[in-house]
């Protein structure tokens, strides 16, 4: 996506390494090294045994870490037998970079899975700058608190010379963690110290997108047979679209119950709208995922079933992954954006929607407060994703919001986006890490 896109293109500024998982699960045991040059980037990744895939990534990452990461402490599910995984792969990574690195170099460690590696990393004798960002939200020091070995868990953050946020009030709650439960201090907004007296900085960094390739990238998808297809297919009708992996933290069954309500709350515009939610299955192996899946299929056929005529289906839901080069030109026909989730990082789809719209005639987005974008896409319908009614009634109000609102709702934050791109971020994020 574009995470790596982004990356790749500072590496390509500068020349680097890329380091990571190589995305294959082999039988035998993890640490297999493939080593490539390609573009002027060097690229290092290791593979993973059975085992370790399924304890550490489906595991402790994806089961442990990212439902408390969410506020989702009744979702996440603890053992040791996973958590030793997670230290071990980390150990594994770490291991196989620290011979590749230069005491020139700069290190960047993204997300949740690799919380560990600086204090790994230091403890192998590295000593360049390293900094983190994590993706996902920072939720309250309480919440944190309910994870065993929370303490040495987090602890390793302070071993980064600079770690980044996606928002202010991330920042802020990792200033509390610092604070409450590891007993260190903050010294100045964004400068901490440690109990051990050992100081980091901390800071928001919102992570954005290619805002003017993903506007030409819109405009031109109106000639693409997939996009021309899905206009014909609306005979007409108004199209809301929501984009999101299938993920219990974007909101899906209080969105689709928020859909129903539309109808029957507003039903001037029965048979006027057409919803089309693409939904790619994600880490279809956990058994949570497993159980969304199911409840989303039958609350589809309910809505369906319930308000559907012979020649319109209020709901189509798609478990297919898609393009960008699709994905903006559906962006660009829908009058209405829905991105409601629980809780979310950033929402990058939230920006590409903005992106991706027509001047002249701008859809309208409804934005859940609990994704980090919402910061800065104040323009937006902002909504509360628990409040079924208030989500109903505000696909109402961008159903019939006039031209000129929506242009200029839409141009505030067109305005902001392509200044604040993709590039600024992580142009910003490597010159705080730059500074001593
Ligand atoms: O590939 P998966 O492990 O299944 O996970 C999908 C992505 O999840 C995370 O996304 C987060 O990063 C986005 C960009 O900063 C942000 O907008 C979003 O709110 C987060 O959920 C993760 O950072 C990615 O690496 C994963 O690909
Ligand atoms: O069928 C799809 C669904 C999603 N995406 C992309 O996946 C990313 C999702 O990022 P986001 O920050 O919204 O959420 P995440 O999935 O990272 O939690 C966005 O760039 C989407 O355009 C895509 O390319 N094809």
């Amino acid at each position: 996506g574009g995470l790596a896109v982004a990356l790749q293109a500072a590496l390509e500024e500068t020349g680097g390494l890329w380091f990571g998982w190589s995305g294959k699960i082999v039988p035998g045991a993890s640490g297999q090294l493939h080593e490539l040059d390609h573009g002027g980037i060097r690229y290092a990744t290791v593979d993973l045994s059975k085992r370790d895939h399924a304890d550490y990534y489906n595991g402790f990452a994806n089961r442990t870490l990212w439902p408390l990461l969410h506020f989702r402490v009744d979702l996440a599910d603890y053992s040791r037998v996973t958590y030793t995984a997670y230290r071990r792969v980390n150990a594994l990574f770490a291991e196989k970079l620290a011979p590749l690195l230069r005491e020139d170099d700069i290190v960047w460690v993204h997300d949740y899975h690799l919380i560990p590696m600086a204090k790994l990393l230091r403890e192998l004798g590295v000593r360049c700058r390293l900094g983190f960002f994590l993706h996902v939200p920072m939720p309250s020091c309480d919440l944190l608190a309910a994870l065993p070995h929370h303490e040495r868990l987090f602890e390793g953050l302070s071993s980064y010379d600079l770690v980044g946020f996606q928002t202010e009030r991330d920042l802020e709650r990792f200033q509390d963690y610092v604070r409450l439960f590891g007993r260190g201090r903050v010294i100045e907004h964004g400068v901490l110290e440690t109990a051990k007296g050992k100081r980091l900085r901390a800071g928001a960094f919102p992570i954005s997108i290619d805002t003017g390739h993903i506007a030409a990238q819109a405009a031109a998808a109106v000639g693409k047979a997939s996009v021309k297809r899905l206009a014909a297919s609306l005979s007409g009708r108004a199209l809301a679209i929501g984009v999101d992996r299938l993920d219990y933290s974007k909101g899906l069954p209080e969105r689709f119950r928020a859909f129903a309500h539309f109808l029957k709350r507003h039903p001037q515009h029965l048979g006027k709208l057409t919803y089309l939610q693409i939904a790619p299955v994600s880490r279809g192996e956990v058994v949570e995922y497993q159980h969304l899946r199911n409840e989303l299929e039958q609350l589809a056929g309910h809505i369906n079933g319930g308000h559907a005529e012979p020649d319109w289906t209020p709901v189509r839901y798609v478990n297919r992954n898609y393009p960008h080069a699709s994905l903006t030109g559906f962006y660009r026909l829908a009058r209405v954006g829905l991105v409601t989730p629980l809780r979310d990082g950033m929402n990058l789809v939230a920006k590409e929607f903005i992106a991706a719209q027509d001047p002249d005639n701008p859809g309208v987005l409804v934005l859940s407060t609990f994704a980090g974008a919402a910061r800065e896409l104040d323009s937006a319908l902002l909504v509360n994703p628990y409040d079924i009614d208030g989500v109903a009634d505000a696909i109402a109000l961008a159903m019939e919001m006039p031209l000129a609102e929506r242009r200029e709702r839409w141009q505030t934050m067109m305005t902001w986006l392509r200044t604040h791109d993709i590039t600024a971020w992580r142009r910003s994020f490597l010159a705080a890490l730059r500074e001593e």
